[in-house]
């Protein structure tokens, strides 16, 4: 079984990530691409479901947890301990289907040590202004965490040049096509590394 591509996406909070990964995967099917679940410590918000937007735990859990060694990446961000679960990445992954990790810069620094075939896409805002809107707009976090993610903003973007990949998410349909393209293109590279890999090539360029 051929392994599924691990891609990390990150952003300053707001940008519009997690609306991008959720707009991907309608198009896709399960068996092909999944989005990891995180753990993490931060309250939950209205809406928010445990086990489908974030499995919440406790700080004596997350602890455990890492000391267990159950988490290929773990960061505190906002104040809050987020973590990528191991065993569900390594599993999937080994299935053949591609997983997407919706992580900040700290945690993408750390995969890409462990596991540097994974493939990473930062997605900029077209504005801080618009950030700040669209933070808002959101509706689900407090002015005092507004504030707290507005001010991390440019440290996070700072990391930019560390990934593979950029999209600017000024029109939601076009960076949703820039994230498609450049999944396509990450499969035909792979598909033409496996037909080199299985001497097909030579084959047909034979006679
Ligand atoms: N291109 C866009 N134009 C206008 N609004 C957008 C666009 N993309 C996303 N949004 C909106 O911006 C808000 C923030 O988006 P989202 O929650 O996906 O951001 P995020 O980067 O995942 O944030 P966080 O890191 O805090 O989870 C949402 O209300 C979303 O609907
Ligand atoms: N390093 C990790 N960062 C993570 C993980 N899950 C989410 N995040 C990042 O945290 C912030 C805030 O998320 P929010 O849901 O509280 O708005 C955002 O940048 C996420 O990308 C994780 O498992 N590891």
């Amino acid at each position: 079984m051929v392994q599924g591509t691990l891609y990390i996406v990150s952003a300053p909070s707001g940008a519009g990530k997690s609306s991008l990964i959720q707009a991907l995967l309608k198009t896709q099917p399960l068996y092909d691409t999944q989005v990891s679940i995180s753990h993490t410590t931060r309250s939950i918000r209205p809406g928010e479901k445990h086990s489908e937007h974030y499995f919440f735990v406790s700080k004596e859990e997350f602890r455990e947890m890492i000391e267990r060694d159950a988490f290929l990446e773990h960061a505190e961000v906002f104040g809050n301990y987020y973590g990528t679960s191991r065993e569900t990445i390594e599993q999937v992954l080994a299935s053949g289907v591609d997983v997407f990790l919706d992580i900040d810069w700290q945690g993408a620094q750390q995969i890409r040590k462990k596991m540097p075939q994974a493939r990473s896409i930062f997605v900029l805002p077209p504005s801080k202004d618009e950030l700040d809107r669209r933070l808002r707009g959101r509706g689900q976090d407090s002015e005092e965490i507004i504030a707290k993610r507005m001010a991390q903003a440019v440290a996070e973007m700072t990391h930019f040049a560390e990934y593979d990949y950029l999209i600017v998410n000024d029109d939601f349909d076009l960076a949703l096509s820039d994230l498609k393209t450049i999944i396509r293109a990450e499969r035909l590279r792979l598909s033409r590394q496996r037909l080199r890999h299985d001497g097909l090539i030579t084959k047909l360029l034979a006679d």
